[in-house]
């Protein structure tokens, strides 16, 4: 696959200084914690932000370079926010139109056009009817079909689906599935819903820089950061082997796993599920589980289970008990306790 995107650019007042590259027909996925400059990344495609210096890119054609500037509605990158942002005054069809028009197309191809997009997104018969009418889920497809209309060699979407019912966000995630298969597409999202349904590649910003970089299945089967980790819904322990199935956490603090590949000796990772963690008040003698000496730090009510944030060696897992073991062991933060996962539950890996 061929490069459709790369963006190498610095932009000192939001902090940013990014190299991106998305390969022809994928969808990349840029996550990261709030203000670590998603929004930003995709503002640069569109041109609605002008970097300090660098450039911009899409099919090998500068965009944005120290010499060139493009201006957004010259450039043949389709936008899908939060928000469908409508014109209210006009009808469903005409919204759809609007960009051919705007290229010079004639009323009766470009109603033609924004005619069929509208059937592809399941929306033929809202054709006449005006923005204020449509439910929050049909505005976000008659704005897809908006974005398509105009045949754009990229597609930004900024987090499309965090607006909608958490009812219809998953019907609509189905047809950005079908609908932008093969289009260049980079979206900025908080969901991992979105990323695994969605995404070829992902990129974690942190702070304007990029911190991870890689296919979806391996960043999110190996999250090699504490966000990543969290956004996966994981626990992460950094630490370091000797190379014998052990991560060494302190001194004499180890968890034991199940190592994928080759886990030579150096700093090394442990990765387990919130769900695999116990926690006892005293040692299982005998047991041969890990058995981490642990620190409640809070005890917080995620229905249907009890979400224990403990510090073990100086850093933070979570543990998801019963509310009856939670009420049964007397839990508050502060407590001493021991954090008990089988070795079985933990996959090992290098970095
Ligand atoms: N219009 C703006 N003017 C000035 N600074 C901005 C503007 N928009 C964002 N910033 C700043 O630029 C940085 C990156 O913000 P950006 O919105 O790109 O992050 P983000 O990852 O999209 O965040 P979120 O997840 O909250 O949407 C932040 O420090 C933010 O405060």
């Amino acid at each position: 696959m061929g490069e459709a995107i790369r963006v190498r650019a610095r932009h000192a007042a939001r902090g940013l200084d990014v190299d991106v590259t998305v390969p022809e027909g994928s969808m990349l996925a840029v996550v990261g914690p709030n203000g670590a400059g998603k929004s930003s990344l995709l503002q640069l495609i569109s041109g609605d932000l002008v970097p300090d210096d660098g450039e911009v890119t899409v099919h090998g054609r500068t965009l944005t370079g120290p010499d060139v500037h493009i201006p957004p509605h010259r450039r043949a990158v389709g936008y899908l926010e939060q928000r469908a942002l409508l014109f209210p005054h006009l009808t469903v069809v005409d919204n759809v139109a609007f960009g051919l028009r705007a290229r010079g197309r004639d009323r009766r191809a470009a109603r033609a056009r924004a005619a069929a997009e509208l059937a592809a997104v399941g929306c033929a018969d809202l054709a006449g009817s005006r923005p204020r009418e449509l439910s929050g889920g049909q505005q976000q497809r008659v704005a897809l079909a908006r974005a398509l209309a105009t045949d754009p060699e990229v597609l930004l979407l900024d987090e499309p689906l965090a607006a909608l019912d958490a009812g219809v966000a998953p019907e609509l995630r189905r047809l950005l599935r079908t609908r932008l298969r093969g289009v260049t597409t980079v979206i900025a999202t908080h969901d991992l819903l979105d990323v695994a349904a969605l995404a070829d590649r992902m990129v974690e910003l942190t702070g304007g820089r990029v911190t991870a970089e890689g296919h979806v299945d391996d960043l999110c089967q190996r999250p090699a950061s504490a966000f990543l980790a969290g956004f996966v819904g994981v626990n992460l322990l950094h630490g370091d082997t000797h190379g014998d199935a052990r991560v060494w956490l302190a001194p004499t603090i180890a968890i034991a796993g199940a190592v994928d590949g080759d886990l030579p000796p150096g700093p090394a990772r442990a990765v387990f599920a919130p769900a695999a963690v116990a926690v006892y008040r005293a040692a299982t003698h005998g047991s041969p589980r890990n058995e981490l000496p642990a620190v409640v730090v809070a005890v917080e009510d995620r229905w249907p289970v009890q979400r224990v944030t403990l510090a073990v060696a100086g850093q933070r897992i979570a543990a998801d008990l019963t509310p009856a073991s939670v009420r049964e062991l007397a839990l508050a933060p502060g407590d001493d306790v021991l954090a008990v996962v089988k070795a079985t539950q933990v996959a090992l890996h290098p970095g």
